[in-house]
Parts: structure tokens; sequence; C-alpha cells
């Protein structure tokens, strides 16, 4: 399990996390959600250990380094330039000092042109490279910042199936989607920033009330100004 307590982080003055506390347990897909700015990637930051300088706690009930188990699909993955698709995969492995695998099975199902510089990949399939790269390294618990951004819908079916999948195998999988649909398919608990601070953590049971919810909470006064236009 992976615990964050009492999670505080500031920029300068400006706090961006407030007294976050969420945990993410083997086997379930736990979805963030919150709007632009709420604090989400810097949350999975603080979690995966890219930021140090903030207070609270984050644990891994193993006991190690949080990285140590887990894998990172970034907001926007960076490639370097001139490496191909291929080269950007072996690096990442070889980075973590794990055995170079055959990614042909893989690519079988993202289809993503291998031999072609990683940087000229269009956007949508600049996340697949990097899922990919996580993917093969067996992580036990998975971080993914929007991971369904930019895919088409074809890409964006197996991604929710192979999330499903991995979740039955054991892999606890932290996600952020301003897709809500792709959320409420999937997860099996949301929790729900707002401003830095956790708004209310919701059960599969209850994701039913989450789009009215979110609808009320957050755009109360636009769906009055709606009012008055539709
Ligand atoms: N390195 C940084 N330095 C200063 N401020 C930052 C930094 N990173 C993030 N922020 C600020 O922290 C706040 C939260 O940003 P964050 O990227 O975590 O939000 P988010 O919920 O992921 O947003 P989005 O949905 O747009 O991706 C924002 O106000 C942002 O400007």
């Amino acid at each position: 399990m992976l615990e964050i307590k009492n999670l505080r982080k500031a920029y300068g003055r400006h706090v961006v996390l407030h007294d976050v506390s969420l945990t993410l347990r083997p086997g379930t897909i736990h979805g963030l959600v919150g709007a632009n700015g709420a604090g989400k990637t810097t949350l999975l930051n603080c979690l995966y250990g890219l930021e140090t300088e903030m207070a609270g706690t984050v644990q891994s009930s193993t006991g190690g380094a949080v990285r140590e188990i887990t894998g990172l699909l970034p907001y926007e993955p960076y490639f370097y330039p001139r490496l191909t698709g291929r080269e950007y995969l072996e690096f990442c492995l070889q980075a973590r000092g794990r055995p170079l695998v055959d990614f042909a099975g893989w690519n079988r199902l993202l289809e993503l042109p291998l031999d072609q510089y990683a940087d000229e990949y269009s956007a949508g399939m600049r996340k697949k490279p990097a899922l990919l790269a996580q993917l093969a390294q067996d992580f036990s618990y998975l971080i993914l910042d929007e991971p369904f951004n930019g895919l088409d819908l074809e890409a964006n079916l197996l991604l929710k199936e192979l999330l499903r999948r991995l979740r039955d195998r054991g892999t606890g999988i932290l996600l952020t989607s301003h897709l809500l649909g792709a959320l409420t398919e999937t997860a099996d608990e949301i929790t729900v920033l707002f401003a830095g601070r956790v708004q209310r953590h919701y059960i599969a049971s209850e994701f039913g009330t989450l789009e009215t919810d979110l609808l009320n909470s957050l755009h109360s006064e636009k769906l009055g100004l709606m009012d008055g236009l539709v």
C-alpha cells in the first residue's frame, strides 16, 4: 500500500496542497479528478518523490522508496532528440538497471513506429512509448498522469481494458483524467481534489452522484449563468 498523510506542498508562498491524505491499495484503480490547477500533478510528483520540500508523509507499506516499486507516466513525456522509440524504451529500462525485453508483443498492441525518432511522434502517440516503458517493468504500482489524453478511440478502449487486467493481477493504479467517464468506467474509487484539498472520496457505489456533485459544487455560479442563456 502507498500512503500519503497530511501532505502540504507550497511553491514559495503559494500553497498548492493543503493537508491531503490518500491511499493507493494493491489491486485497485484510484482516480483523481479536479479542475486545472487543483494540484493533481503536484500530488503525483510528491508521491513519486519528484518533490522533496513538503510537509507530511509519503510511505510504502513495504518500507522501501516508493519509486523502487512504482512506475510514473508523466503528463508530458520527455524524449531526447534523435533517439528512436526503441532506443527510448531501452534507455528507460537500462536507466533503472532492468533487463531489456522484447517489445514486439506489446507493440503489436500499441502499433508504434519504434524505429522513428520518438520526439517526432504525433501528440497522441507520445503517451504510448512512455506508457510502454512503465508496463515493461512490471511495477507493483503505476502513477498515470492523464493516460487517456490524446489517445484515439481504439487506444482508449485498449488502455481501459489493460488497466482493468493489471488491477485484477494486483497492480495498484493511481490515475488522473479530465474524462470522468473513463474514470467511472475503470476506477474502484475516486478522490476529488478542489483547490489543493480533498473535497470528497467516492467508492464505486457512489459514482452515480459524482457528475451532479461536481457540477453543483464546482460550477454552481456558471450553472446560474447558463440558466439565463439556455
Ligand atoms: N514548479 C512549480 N512552480 C510553481 N508553481 C507550480 C509549479 N508546479 C505547479 N505549480 C502550481 O501549482 C498549482 C497546481 O498545479 P498542478 O500542475 O499540480 O495542477 P493540476 O491539477 O495537475 O492541473 P491540470 O489539470 O491543469 O494539469 C498550479 O497553480 C500551478 O501553477
